[in-house]
């Protein structure tokens, strides 16, 4: 089998899954952690590698950016490849003040400004939550690695660039911590799937205040993120 996204057939992918929007920072991360790394999809450059983390057989597929394309590679991890738990590993723009450039936010609960949710035609409004165990252990391994971080509420919106200057600001009287473009679609996934997910950012801008992080000082603030979120996935209970 295969889709028209993912070359992969089954069991080429492993059930837990790091996923970072950058086709490039999942190719980083199987070649920089990874044992006997395989890749497994090149289709539309979406790359996806399979190999073993400490013994465990973890596998990393990059979402492309925005809800409807992680909304794509997540649905189909889920339903066509049995994964049963996705780690997103992205970035993120600080609204909350108390948020520093390199941070670490796990997204406890979203909100957004897209229209994703309202395909399941709901009599209210849906909250898109976190898995709690995985919530529960990446806290504990955040503690363990004595890494600053904070839960909470993140922003999932489908504007990077929007005529509306002060939007972020007006999400901010909610105490939503960060921005960024595609958790919803994943904890939507998941939920209806019965499937598990976790968010995990790192500050790279904070538009605030029109600052963003250069290269260098984002590849060593990202290896936090990404060194926990691989031993989440390699305490995860999948
Ligand atoms: O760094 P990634 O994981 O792509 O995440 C963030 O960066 C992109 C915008 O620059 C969006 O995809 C946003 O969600
Ligand atoms: O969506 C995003 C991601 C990173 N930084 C932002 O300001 N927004």
């Amino acid at each position: 089998m295969s889709t028209p996204h993912n070359e992969a057939q089954k069991k080429d992918i492993a059930k837990i899954v790091l996923m970072p929007g950058d086709p490039l920072r999942a190719k980083l991360i199987a070649e920089t952690y990874l044992e006997d790394a395989v890749c497994y999809n090149t289709v539309r450059n979406m790359l996806g590698y399979t190999g073993n983390y400490k013994g465990k057989r973890i596998s990393v597929q990059s979402s492309g950016m925005g809800v409807p394309s992680m909304g794509i590679y997540s649905m189909e991890l889920y339903r066509d490849y049995d994964v049963d738990t996705i780690i997103r590993v992205g970035s993120a723009g600080a609204i909350s003040d108390s948020l520093s450039m390199g941070d670490v936010v796990i997204g406890m609960g979203l909100c957004t400004d897209s229209a994703y949710v309202s395909q399941y035609n709901l009599p209210g409004t849906y909250t898109p939550v976190a898995d709690f165990n995985l919530v529960k252990l990446a806290t504990e391994i955040m503690e363990e690695r004595g890494v600053s971080y904070q839960t909470g509420v993140v922003l999932t919106s489908d504007l990077f660039y929007t005529d509306e200057k002060d939007a972020v600001a007006r999400w901010k009287k909610m105490n939503v911590l960060c921005v960024e473009m595609e958790s919803l679609a994943l904890y939507c996934n998941a939920a209806r799937l019965g499937k598990r997910a976790l968010t995990m950012l790192t500050i790279s801008d904070i538009p605030l205040k029109g600052e963003a992080m250069e290269a260098d000082e984002r590849r060593t603030s990202f290896t936090v993120m990404l060194e926990s979120a691989l031993r989440l996935a390699e305490k995860a209970d999948v």
